[in-house]
């Protein structure tokens, strides 16, 4: 197994509060790793530790071998740390491919001067640019609906949707914050089967999630957070199984 994320004594106080409490663990570079916990545990809080959004009071965020604890969120996009949000925020009035396509952009170099100028180079990576933004939305399922308005969709295609423009940022790891928050049963289903093939291409998630369902059928590994500490970690049976995961969601 080759680490790609490794979390280190990863803490973040509010004054008095201890939000994350010296947690560690690591996320290999393939498979599905999921963060649960009761409500308040600190899940939210150590996801934004790890996508840049806000900086620990102490520990280490190492990815790739390289030390981006105190690196703004673009950064760490940059390097392939890619996060999507719990509120969609994708681009109304565009459709579903160039929503996607928008995502390619902040990966590729062209700019407001050849947007506007488009020399030829530009429009051949336009056109890669189409193509790669149609093979992601057949990936998550949307293949049918690319050309329609991003506000027409349902919410669990948007949901779907702003995975596919995740993605079209190639990120090594992708963080997933309650993908399937809002999803009925069918849609979650159909999610869980997205991210066995995002993983299963080479992308390694990490998500947050509430949906036991989904992230018993989805997770390789669970990292078990109450009031803030790790209290367990390992495959979805095994911590269904342990008696502390078992308290703490009872408590
Ligand atoms: N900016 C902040 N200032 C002060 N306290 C905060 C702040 N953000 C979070 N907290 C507190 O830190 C603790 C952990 O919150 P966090 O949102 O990370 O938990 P969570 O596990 O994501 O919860 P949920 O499952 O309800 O989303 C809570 O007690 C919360 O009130």
């Amino acid at each position: 197994m080759t680490v790609r994320l490794s979390v280190e004594g990863a803490t973040k106080r509010y004054g008095g509060l201890t939000a994350v409490d010296d947690v560690s663990f690591v996320v290999p570079d393939r498979g599905v790793t999921a963060i649960i916990g009761p409500n308040g545990a600190g899940k939210t809080t150590l996801f934004n530790l790890i996508s840049g959004a806000q900086p620990p009071t102490a520990g280490r965020i190492v990815f790739e071998g390289e030390d981006v604890t105190r690196l703004p969120p673009e950064a760490k996009a940059a390097r392939g740390l890619v996060r999507t949000f719990q509120l969609v925020k994708l681009f109304s009035d565009l459709t579903a491919a160039e929503n996607v396509a928008v995502g390619t952009h902040l990966k590729t170099h062209g700019g407001f001067l050849s947007a506007v100028f488009r020399p030829p180079s530009v429009r051949r990576m336009e056109a890669g640019i189409t193509t790669r933004a149609r093979e992601l939305l057949d990936l998550v399922g949307l293949g049918a609906v690319a050309d329609r308005k991003a506000a027409t969709l349902s919410y669990g295609r948007q949901r779907l949707l702003e995975v596919a423009r995740a993605l079209a940022a190639e990120p090594k790891l992708l963080l997933l914050d309650e993908p399937a928050a809002g999803l009925n049963a069918e849609e979650s289903a159909r999610l869980s089967e997205v991210i066995r093939k995002i993983a299963a291409s080479g992308t390694s998630v990490l998500l947050i999630e509430h949906d036991m369902t989904l992230v018993m059928n989805t997770a390789d590994d669970v990292v078990v957070i109450d009031f803030g500490r790790k209290i367990a970690q390992g495959a979805p049976a095994e911590v269904k199984a342990n008696p502390a995961v078992i308290a703490a969601y009872l408590g």
